[in-house]
């Protein structure tokens, strides 16, 4: 293997610039850049289809990009290097173990392809097993394990090469609903306890939330937004990301005015008011999408003394109850609106749908989007 420049803390463990993977007509990944610090915890993010898959291959060296400027891992140009001379790993779904080793072995696999002594493999092995809470599982064939335990194997194996980066591919999306939750918290505490940089490809924004230090948010081959769980939920850099990130409402309306970070939207025959989306063009006659999500919208009796609010009068049609809380669709004039009650006691029999404008936000539609270059107005205002 190449050995890599020296590098420090500061340096970027990977940089990836405008990565192009085409398959015929399909544009599968279109100008994707990413530049990862050490010890990120960075999820790519999206729905099926979106290119996270092939970012995450190109990454590991198991796609080969259709163009790319530059591909570095821990300062190496790894372009035209092959997948077993770089020095990441990749967690599958699918956990790719060999069946008819022990677990030891399967463990110990990627060290004895590295030639590694025998004492010492098992010594890494063992350490390994004990960072994924199975020490007593070296013996134990692969099809005598539950799937839990064969993806703790999976990154065991992983980890025992003590890669740069560890990729993971969708890594608990064939475990149940109870184990996911579990590994979760697990495969978090593992990247905490090694301060490894991970990768994570899913399509459930839940889990992104959960454990990223950073989401990546992919659509149809592009990234559409790129920053911390709090910035994609709370400031969604477009309808798109607004929708995937779980909003409940998302309305669609033309700016009327704008001043201060805040903006007046035309919503049917609605005037809704919400935080301009920072860095975002709102001028009059912009077509722009509001969202807010279910928590922020409260039901009130009377609609006196809401000043400085959004006030649509409604009426309850449907309540759904979801263990911890309690949804209730709303008929308003601008359409179904969802408010959502955590506590059994709050009024489900309000009169009007009530949210403030700060918890709404506004942002552009289509080629006005803060993403799109040009010229044009500018709204300032804080997320
Ligand atoms: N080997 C291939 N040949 C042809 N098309 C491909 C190939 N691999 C991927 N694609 C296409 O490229 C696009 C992106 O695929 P990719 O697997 O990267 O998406 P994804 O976001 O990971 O999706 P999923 O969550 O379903 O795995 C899709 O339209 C897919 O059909």
């Amino acid at each position: 293997m190449t050995s890599a420049p020296v590098s420090d803390a500061s340096t970027p463990i990977l940089v990836v610039r405008e990565a192009t993977r085409r398959f015929g007509l399909v544009t599968a990944l279109d100008r994707a850049s990413l530049t990862v610090p050490r010890g990120q915890f960075l999820t790519l993010l999206g729905p099926s289809g979106s290119g996270k898959t092939t970012l995450l291959r190109i990454i590991a060296g198991l796609e080969e990009p259709t163009e790319i400027a530059e591909l570095r891992i821990a300062e190496l140009d790894v372009r035209g290097i092959p997948a077993n001379h770089r020095n990441v790993a990749t967690v599958f779904q699918h956990y790719g173990l060999f069946p008819h080793m022990s677990v030891g072995q399967n463990i110990e696999y990627g060290l004895l392809v590295r030639k590694r002594p025998a004492a010492e493999r098992r010594r890494r092995a063992m350490e390994a097993l004990e960072l994924v809470r199975l020490p007593d599982k070296y013996e134990r064939r692969v099809h005598q394990l539950s799937g839990g335990e064969r993806q703790r194997v999976a990154l065991a194996r992983a980890l025992v090469t003590e890669p740069e980066i560890l990729l993971l591919d969708e890594p608990l999306g064939a475990l149940d609903e109870r184990l996911r939750r579990d590994m979760q918290v697990e495969l978090l505490r593992l990247q905490r306890a090694l301060g490894m940089t991970f990768i994570l490809v899913t399509h459930s924004q839940e889990e992104a939330l959960t454990m990223s230090d950073r989401i990546v948010l992919l659509n149809r081959g592009r990234i559409v937004q790129d920053g911390a769980p709090r910035e994609l939920f709370e400031c969604p850099a477009s309808r798109f990301v607004a929708e995937f990130m779980g909003a409940e409402n998302v309305f669609q309306g033309k700016v009327i005015a704008g001043a201060d970070g805040f903006v007046s939207l035309l919503v049917g025959e609605t005037v809704l008011r919400g935080r301009a989306l920072p860095g975002s063009r709102l001028t009059p006659g912009t077509e722009a999408f509001l969202a807010v999500r279910a928590e922020h919208v409260q039901l009130a009796t009377v609609g006196a003394d809401r000043a400085g609010e959004n006030l649509l009068p409604c009426q309850a049609r449907l309540n759904i109850y979801k263990g911890n809380y309690h949804d209730t669709e709303l008929d308003t004039p601008i359409g179904v609106v969802v408010s959502r009650q955590w506590d059994d006691t709050q009024s489900r029999q309000g009169k009007f749908a009530v949210w403030q404008a700060s918890h709404c936000v506004i942002g552009p539609t289509g080629p006005n989007s803060p993403a799109a270059q040009g010229p044009g107005v500018t709204m300032g205002g804080k997320a």
